[in-house]
């Protein structure tokens, strides 16, 4: 069984670039809901404030809502890469994202010792990391460019081999960004044959996604976001139509 659980979680940035006294009055003044001067005085933007929600297994979950709205930061605290400043997050269940093709790689390896190295991370026996390796090179199709370092991939490339990498061990929480979904037809094609299969096995599923299709067709619940708030939570068909029916 797996659960994502948000009390009160709050994600800050701080600008140091804006140091500069009359450019940090003129932000606050124009974005005063969202720009704020912290405890130690330095501006921050408020990316998440004050989320509340539970995810429990079996869910679906489309992170909607418009650019600059807290959905990637959301993913990405949820995959731990952003600490909260505030609140708190429980996760239980092992989780699979797919939200930066260049997370966890290095660029100066190859793909090949890339899978190996997550292999190692994972505590693999030598034949399940064959199997991984195996699975891999096979799914991602790169041919020889399994053995090129990947600062040399064009960015389909190494989507094609994180998408690979992330799916070839079934997470329980799967998060995903839908620019994961880009790519050439055939790949996207493939992709969502092992994604269906992925997202049936995995206990829940959270995607960013800008796409209305992908929210009815993929999810059971849908979160909107706005400046950084939860505003809407419910039934896709619900959440969506009351998106799509305010003024833009
Ligand atoms: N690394 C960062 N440093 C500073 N500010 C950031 C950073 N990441 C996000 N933000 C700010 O946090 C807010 C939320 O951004 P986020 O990328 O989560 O939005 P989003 O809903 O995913 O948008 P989009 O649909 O455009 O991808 C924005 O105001 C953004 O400027």
């Amino acid at each position: 069984m797996a659960l994502i659980e948000a009390q009160g979680l709050r994600v800050e940035f701080p600008l140091y670039h804006l140091a500069a006294r009359s450019l940090k009055k003129r932000l606050l003044a124009r974005a005063a809901v969202r720009v704020r001067t912290d405890e130690a005085n330095r501006v921050v933007v408020s990316a998440l404030r004050d989320l509340n929600f539970r995810i429990e297994s079996g869910e679906r979950v489309a992170l909607i809502g418009r650019n600059g709205a807290g959905k990637t930061t959301l993913l990405r605290s949820l995959a731990g890469i952003y600490e909260p400043v505030g609140g708190r997050l429980r996760i239980e269940g092992a989780i699979g994202s797919m939200i930066d093709p260049a997370a966890g790689m290095d660029q100066d390896s190859t793909g090949r010792e890339n899978v190996r190295l997550r292999a190692l991370y994972r505590n693999l026996s030598p034949a399940d990391q064959a199997k991984l390796e195996e699975e891999v090179s096979e799914f991602a199709g790169l041919g020889e460019f399994m053995d090129v370092p990947i600062k040399g991939y064009s960015a389909g490339m190494a989507i094609r081999l994180a998408f690979a990498l992330a799916t070839a061990m079934q997470p329980q929480i799967l998060l995903m960004d839908e620019w994961f979904m880009a790519g050439d037809a055939a790949f996207i094609g493939k992709a969502e044959a092992r994604l269906a299969q992925l997202v049936s096995g995995a206990d829940i599923l959270v995607i960013a996604t800008h796409d209305m299709n992908i929210v009815r067709r993929w999810c059971t619940r849908a979160i909107r976001l706005d400046a950084g708030r939860i505003v809407a939570d419910g039934p896709p068909d619900q959440v969506v139509a009351e998106m799509m029916a305010e003024p833009s």
